[in-house]
């Protein structure tokens, strides 16, 4: 049985991130707090495990032909129980995926999405019911229902790596950015997955599910454009065969983030895309993470 511990903390004045090593299970919940001399914001953190060895990271990017859609696997293989997780994975691919989880002798611990897919269901239900243990995460501000529920300045563990959570909304209300930390045992260059608010030399449209232009340029020119110019980004999609690039390239070759606010304003209103042939089914199961069959039981 899993258990899930809560810590909140005291605010002192540093600029110091302390968090729990007290939780029991793994995975666990905690929270702890960023100590800044200005502040009393709390942070909480899901950690996997805790310890300070060093850490290493697995990356796999997969993808999935008919939505475009890319599904990221990382890990800590240097962790004795080298946990794992997976970005945006897609339904019909959770066979591929968790098959070589298990030929890389990984422990999946949490299925995430960046957000509420239009053009695809998510995998992460049919994986909680393949994977004993394995906890689902989307935003908290998608209003969606998924075992946990991450808001900007989360840190998600596994093993001794994590990645930040960024609010990224524009695409839908409730994208996030993950991205690696910036602690010297974290990997560099940073690695961003940016969902479809930045995708390379795009972004995604922003005329439904809560879509904002306005919001979309604000979310990534203050959340992703601000991360080292070396920093990877890894979108949800690409249509023409990217695979990845940087903060720094998309700052300068983005035909739409390139561009003042008002110019991007006017570039998506005139996208003319069609509807994504699946959003009257994806939408739906989307928002419960792909579990519409065992929401009352499940989650
Ligand atoms: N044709 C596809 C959907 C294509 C599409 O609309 N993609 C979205 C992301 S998935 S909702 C998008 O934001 N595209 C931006 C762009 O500039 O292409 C389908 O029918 O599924």
């Amino acid at each position: 049985m899993l258990r899930v511990h809560l810590l909140r903390f005291s605010v002192s004045p540093s600029n110091l991130f302390v968090q729990s090593t007290k939780a029991t299970a793994f995975p666990r919940l905690l929270t702890s707090t960023k100590l800044n001399k200005n502040s009393r914001s709390q942070v909480r953190v899901y950690s996997a495990s805790s310890g300070f060895e060093s850490s290493k990271l697995l990356f796999r990017q997969l993808f999935e032909k008919e939505s475009s859609t890319y599904t990221y696997l990382l890990a800590d293989v240097s962790h004795p129980e080298k946990p794992a997780l997976l970005i945006d994975p897609v339904d019909k691919m959770v066979d591929r995926d968790l098959t070589l989880v298990k030929e890389l002798g990984l422990k999946l611990i949490y299925a995430m999405n960046t957000h509420v897919h239009a053009d695809h269901v998510t995998g992460t239900g049919l994986m909680k019911g393949k994977v004993p243990g394995l906890k689902s995460i989307i935003s908290k501000a998608s209003n969606s229902k998924a075992d946990l529920l991450i808001e900007h300045g989360d840190k998600i563990y596994f093993g001794n790596l994590f990645l930040e959570v960024r609010a990224t909304p524009g695409h839908t209300c409730g994208c996030v950015t993950y991205v690696t930390g910036d602690v010297p045992d974290q990997p560099q260059p940073r690695m961003a997955f940016t969902g479809d608010a930045l995708m390379i030399r795009g972004c995604g449209r922003t005329d439904f599910q809560g879509g904002s232009s306005h919001q979309l340029y604000n979310s990534v020119h203050s959340q992703i454009f601000t991360f080292p110019k070396d920093t990877l980004v890894y979108p949800a999609h690409d249509y023409r065969g990217f695979t990845v690039s940087s903060v720094g390239e998309e700052m300068v070759y983005n035909p739409r983030l390139s561009k003042d606010e008002e110019t991007f304003k006017s570039i998506m209103e005139n996208l003319n895309l069609a509807y994504p042939k699946m959003i009257d089914v994806a939408v739906p199961a989307n928002m419960v993470c792909g579990l519409q069959d065992r929401i009352k039981t499940t989650i």
